[in-house]
């Protein structure tokens, strides 16, 4: 059976996506798409010819026709529809998994997806490892965790961290570190910035104990991120150095490729890796 989706957010990741589905990189049905913007739903929608193109939501809730709801919008987007989705039975991917640093939504949407038959995914995204972590983790053998991002000047400008603190990212001329704290405070504070720090303590030791800096580097084209981790396992060190996506320079490549292989593989026969 072909699974059908329905997208939350209508920007770089989910036209990535959608151009899989189009192209038939990935086997599915993208069923409806919803946007705040019109003008990006119809972008999504272009990409099919007229018989196969996606529905378009007029509001969140009619995502959940679709067998899997798949959010690529922004943090509020999660508030909005997990939980909804996992109560109605729905499997449901998240991109901002940075909205689950917070300690009601996190409990809220583990719970739907405990009492749900379908599942929360929560893919890799712009980072290489968690595959490691997660196992280390499951053996009680991880200590620490920290995650050192770095990414061009521009990647951060309109953080609320950076409005509040006002920090002026173009008079960056060397590498500087922005923020410092743990993961719980760098994903409110980079809400578009750090979804991965994120993604990481869920595999690890949790949003709390997981170290974050983030690095502002004029002098950087990639959006880097480094993960280092110890405990009795040994060390993990592992450095992406990420392309930004031309259309949104906050958002590396990568993070849209790792959904659409995480949707990829809950078709597969053959898993690899952890
Ligand atoms: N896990 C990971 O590795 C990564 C996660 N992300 C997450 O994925 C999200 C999407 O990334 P990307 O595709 O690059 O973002 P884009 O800004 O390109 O696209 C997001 C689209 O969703 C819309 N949107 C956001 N929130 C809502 C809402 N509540 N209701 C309706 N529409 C909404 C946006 O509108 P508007 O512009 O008006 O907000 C925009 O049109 C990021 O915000 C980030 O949270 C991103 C990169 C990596
Ligand atoms: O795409 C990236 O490099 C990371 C990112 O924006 C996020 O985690 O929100």
């Amino acid at each position: 059976m072909t699974r059908s989706i329905g997208i939350f957010g209508c920007g770089t990741i989910a036209t990535e996506i959608a151009r899989a589905i189009a192209d038939g990189t990935l086997s599915a049905d993208l069923a409806v798409v919803y946007d705040r913007h019109p003008e990006n739903v119809t972008a999504i929608r272009d990409l099919f010819d007229d018989r196969s193109q996606p529905t378009a939501a007029t509001q969140p809730s009619e995502l959940l026709e679709a067998d899997l709801v798949l959010e690529a919008a922004g943090q509020t987007a999660v508030e909005e529809i997990a939980a909804d989705a996992l109560a109605a039975d729905r499997d449901c991917l998240l991109l901002s998994v940075g909205a689950l640093a917070a300690d009601d939504l996190r409990e809220d949407v583990f719970a739907a997806a405990e009492e749900s038959d379908g599942r929360l995914y929560a893919p890799s995204g712009a980072i290489a490892g968690l595959d490691a972590i997660k196992a280390a983790a499951l053996t009680g053998d991880l200590e620490s965790v920290s995650l050192t991002t770095t990414k061009p000047p521009a990647g951060l400008e309109g953080a609320p961290y950076v409005v509040e603190n006002g920090i002026d990212l173009s008079a960056v001329d060397e590498p500087t570190v922005i923020f410092e704290g743990p993961a719980t405070e760098a994903a409110a504070a980079f809400p578009s910035n750090i979804n991965v720090a994120v993604a990481l303590s869920l595999a690890g030791i949790g949003p709390d104990e997981t170290a974050v800096r983030i690095v502002a580097d004029p002098d950087e084209e990639n959006n880097v991120h480094r993960i280092s981790a110890d405990g009795d396992m040994g060390h993990i060190e592992t450095t992406v150095q990420n392309v930004p996506s031309p259309t949104n320079p906050k958002t590396s490549y990568l993070a849209a490729i790792s959904a659409i292989e995480k949707l990829r593989s809950l078709e597969t026969a053959i898993d690899v890796g952890t």
